[in-house]
C-alpha cells in the first residue's frame, strides 16, 4: 500500500473510514453484550441473594463493576473512533528504517489498528515515530523509542486536511511543517475555545512537548508563542508516555482565573484526554489559610493600583515581591527558633524540670515545625517526672505541663508572629489591613509560608505534575510555597513583558533562582497576530528576541475622536459591523474593570457580554472586558479604546496596553479622545 497519487489517497481516506465504522459497530456489539450479561448477572443475583454467602456477594458485585468498567471503556474508545472517522489523520512519512522495509506511518489524533491483520493504521501524534513528522524533512531521520534509537530515511512527507470525513486538501511536504497549513491555520478565525494544534507543531514546541526528563521545566514566551497550547499538548503527552503512572486527575493545572479555566478546557478532552483538576490561586491560597483569613484577589490589587497611584501601598507590594524578603522572613524563623522559645525550671510536685532540659527537647525536633513540637516536649517532660517520681502522673500534673509549655513561647498563632516580623525588621509601616477587604494580598503568600514553616502544611503528594500559567504574576515567596508543597515534576510558563503588576513580575530568571534545576526554554516566534499587529505592539514593549509571523493583515488603526460619546458611538458602528464580517469574536479591551463596566451599561446590547472576575466561562461574540482578564485570551478583532495621555501613562498601564493590543488575532483598532497616549508615540 503506497499510495502515490492524490487518487490512491483519496480511495485509502475512503478505505480507513468504511474499517472505523466497522470498528464502531464492532464496540457497539460487545456493548451491547456486555450489558445482556450484566442483566443477566444482576437478575441471577436479586434471585440468588438470600442463598449467597457474603463472599459470594462480594465476587458477584466485583464481576458487575469490571464488566462495567470494561463497558465504559468501550464507550471511551467508540467516541474516539467516532471522532477519528471525522479526521482520521493529518500527516502522512514514509520511512525505511534498519530492515530496509518502506512503512507509511499516517498520523492522528488517536491511534487506531487493524486486529485482524495485526497493523497499525494510524499512529497517535504522540507515539515515538510520530516524532519524526516534526522533526524532520526529506531525508535522514531517527526516533527514539524507550529501548533506543532507531536510524533511517524518511522518502515522503504529506499533510492532509480532513474534515466531516472529507479531504480538503493534501500537501506534499519537501519542506519541514509546510508554512501555507500553518498560515491557513492561523489565517481563520477564533473559537470559544482554545483549538488543539497537532497538525502544525512546530519543531521547538515539539521539543518542549516531548521533553520527558526535566523535573522543573520554565516556558517563558512571547505573547502569542503558543506557550498555553505548548503547555496543554505537553500534559497530553505525558499522558500518553506514562499511562501507567499517570492518569487526568494526578494534574493540577493553576491558572489566574476561570474564564481562562474555560478557555483552556477544551485542548485535552479533543485530544482524547479527560478534563485536567485546575485551580485558581486565589482558591489554593484560601484552603491553605483554612479559609480563617478574609483577603484581597490579585485582581483586587491590580484594580486598586490602577485605581490609584499609593506609593506606600507599591513599596509595599515591590519589598514583598523581593528576594530580599524571602531571605528576611528565613532570616526572621531562624531568630524565632533561637529566641522566642524561653524556657523557665518547671516544678511539677516536688521535681524540679530543669529549663536547660525543657530548650534541649525543644531544639532537638528542629525539623518538626515549631508550633507543634509542644506535644512532644510535653510528652519528654511527662517521663522526666514519671521517671523522677517513680510514679505516674496525676491529671493535675499532666494539665500544668500542657499549659507550661507553650506558654514559653512568645506567640502562639501564626499570624502573631507575621505581624511581629515587620517589628523585627523596624518597618511595622509595612504591613496593613483593611477592615473591608482584610488582608492584602502580597501578606497572603507570606503568611501562607510562615503556615508552613511554622505549623507544617501536609503537601500535595497525590498531584504528580503541577502546571503554572502566567509564571510573571508570581513572587519568589509564592515558589517558596509552591516548591514545598507541590513535591512533583512542574511546567510553569508566563511572559514577563505582559505582567499585570511590574512591582511584583517575576522573569524566568527569577523563578530559576527558586528552582535551581530548572530547564529554562525561550520561544520566540509568535503566531497569534499579523505580522502588522505584532510589529505595532512591539512599539509599546520592545523585545528585540521577537520573530513575527510572516502572516499580513491590516494596517492597525488608531483613530482621533473630538469627543467621549462620539467615541463610543464609533465603537458601536464597530460591533455592528464585526457582525456581519464573519469573524467570530472582538474583544473591546479597557485598562480598567470599571471603564469596562462603565462602558458595558453605554454599550449593551444582545450578544455583547461583560468579563468579570467572577465569570467563568468565555462565549464568542462581543466581550468586553479589562486588559486583566483578557490575558490569556484571544480575539480576531480587539478594539482599544480611551488610549490617551491621561488613560495610559504609568508602568502599570503601559503592560496593560500591551496585554490588549497582544490579544488580537486579525484586526485591531485603537480609539482615542484628546491626546494620545505617550506609549503609542514611540
Ligand atoms: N504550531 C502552531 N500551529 C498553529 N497554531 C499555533 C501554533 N502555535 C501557536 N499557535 C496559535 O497561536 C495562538 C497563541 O497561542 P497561545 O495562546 O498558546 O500562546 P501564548 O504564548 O500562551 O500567548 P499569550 O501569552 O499571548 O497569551 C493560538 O491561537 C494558537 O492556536
Amino acid at each position: 500500500m503506497i499510495n502515490a497519487t492524490e487518487q490512491e489517497e483519496r480511495e485509502y481516506l475512503e478505505e480507513i473510514k468504511e474499517k472505523l465504522t466497522l470498528a464502531v459497530r464492532h464496540i457497539d456489539d460487545t456493548v451491547k453484550q456486555y450489558s445482556e450479561e450484566m442483566r443477566q448477572k444482576k437478575q441471577y443475583i436479586h434471585e440468588q441473594k438470600s442463598g449467597m454467602d457474603e463472599a459470594e456477594m462480594v465476587a458477584a458485585d466485583q464481576s458487575i463493576n469490571r464488566m462495567a468498567f470494561t463497558g465504559g471503556a468501550a464507550v471511551e474508545r467508540k467516541r474516539k473512533l467516532i471522532k477519528l472517522s471525522q479526521s482520521p489523520y493529518f500527516g502522512r512519512i514514509d520511512f525505511i528504517g534498519n530492515d530496509h522495509i518502506r512503512v507509511p506511518v499516517y498520523i492522528g489524533i488517536y491511534s487506531f489498528a487493524d486486529m485482524e491483520k495485526r497493523v497499525n493504521l494510524i499512529y497517535d501524534w504522540r507515539a515515538p515515530i510520530s516524532s519524526m513528522f516534526y522533526d524532520f524533512e526529506l531525508g535522514d531521520a531517527f526516533y527514539t523509542t524507550p529501548s533506543g534509537t532507531v536510524q533511517g530515511e524518511i522518502v515522503l512527507k504529506r499533510q492532509y486536511k480532513i474534515r466531516d470525513g472529507r479531504m480538503e486538501f493534501m500537501i506534499e511536504n519537501e519542506i519541514n511543517i509546510h508554512d501555507d497549513v500553518l498560515q491557513k491555520e492561523l489565517a481563520r478565525s477564533s473559537d470559544d475555545k482554545m483549538k488543539n494544534i497537532v497538525a502544525t507543531i512546530q519543531r521547538d514546541q515539539n521539543a518542549v512537548i516531548r521533553n520527558d526528563t526535566s523535573r522543573i521545566m520554565v516556558i517563558q514566551g512571547v505573547a502569542g508563542s503558543g506557550k498555553t497550547s505548548i503547555a496543554l499538548h505537553r500534559i497530553a503527552f505525558l499522558l500518553y508516555r506514562f499511562r501507567d503512572s499517570i492518569a487526568a486527575k494526578d494534574i493540577l493545572i493553576i491558572s489566574p482565573n476561570k474564564v481562562f479555566a474555560d478557555y483552556i478546557s477544551n485542548v485535552l478532552p479533543e485530544l482524547g484526554e479527560e478534563h485536567i483538576p485546575e485551580m485558581v490561586m486565589e482558591e489554593l491560597a484560601s484552603d491553605l489559610l483554612e479559609k480563617k483569613y478574609k483577603f484581597q484577589s490579585f485582581f483586587e490589587q491590580v484594580s486598586s493600583l490602577l485605581d490609584a497611584h499609593d506609593p506606600y501601598f507599591i513599596e509595599r507590594i515591590k519589598f514583598k515581591s523581593s528576594f530580599e524578603f524571602l531571605s528576611k522572613l528565613n532570616q526572621y524563623l531562624l531568630h524565632v527558633e533561637n529566641n522566642y522559645f524561653k524556657s523557665t525550671d518547671l516544678k511539677i510536685g516536688q521535681t524540679v524540670v530543669p529549663a536547660h532540659f525543657i530548650l534541649q527537647k525543644f531544639k532537638n525536633y528542629h525539623r518538626m515545625p515549631m508550633l507543634k513540637r509542644f506535644d512532644l516536649v510535653v510528652k519528654d517532660i511527662q517521663t522526666f517526672v514519671r521517671e523522677a517520681k517513680g510514679q505516674k502522673l496525676t491529671g493535675r500534673d499532666k494539665a500544668r505541663i500542657w499549659e507550661s509549655i507553650p506558654r514559653m513561647f512568645r506567640f502562639n498563632n501564626v499570624f502573631d508572629l507575621y505581624k511581629d516580623f515587620y517589628q523585627w525588621i523596624d518597618r511595622p509601616d509595612l504591613f496593613k489591613t483593611d477592615q473591608q477587604t482584610g488582608l492584602e494580598y502580597a501578606d497572603v503568600f507570606p503568611l501562607i509560608y510562615f503556615r508552613l514553616r511554622l505549623e507544617g502544611i501536609s503537601t500535595f503528594d497525590r498531584v504528580k505534575h503541577l502546571l503554572i500559567d502566567e509564571m510573571q504574576d508570581y513572587t519568589p515567596v509564592q515558589y517558596a510555597v509552591l516548591s514545598r508543597l507541590f513535591p512533583c515534576k512542574m511546567t510553569i510558563l508566563g511572559d514577563i513583558s505582559q505582567t499585570v503588576n511590574p512591582y511584583s513580575a517575576s522573569s524566568a530568571e527569577t523563578i530559576e533562582r527558586v528552582f535551581p534545576s530548572a530547564d529554562i526554554v525561550k520561544l520566540n516566534r509568535s503566531y497569534r497576530s499579523t505580522w502588522e499587529i505584532t510589529a505595532f505592539a512591539q512599539r509599546i514593549v520592545p523585545n528585540p528576541d521577537i520573530i513575527p509571523m510572516e502572516r499580513h493583515g491590516q494596517e492597525p488603526i488608531v483613530s482621533r475622536f473630538s469627543s467621549k460619546e462620539e467615541e463610543l458611538h464609533a465603537i458601536k458602528e464597530m460591533i455592528t459591523h464585526f457582525r456581519s464580517s464573519g469573524n467570530q469574536s472582538l474583544g473591546i479591551i479597557f485598562k480598567t474593570q470599571k471603564q469596562a463596566e462603565k462602558a458595558y451599561q453605554d454599550l449593551k446590547a444582545e450578544g455583547v457580554y461583560l468579563l468579570t472576575d467572577e465569570s467563568t466561562s468565555f462565549k464568542e461574540g462581543v466581550s468586553i472586558s479589562s486588559a486583566h482578564l483578557a490575558k490569556g485570551l484571544e480575539f480576531d478583532e480587539v478594539i482599544v479604546p480611551y488610549a490617551t495621555e491621561d488613560n495610559y501613562k504609568t508602568d502599570v498601564d503601559k503592560s496593560m496596553l500591551y496585554i490588549a493590543c497582544t490579544r488580537t488575532m486579525h484586526q485591531l483598532t485603537i480609539t482615542y479622545t484628546g491626546e494620545v497616549t505617550e506609549f503609542l508615540l514611540q
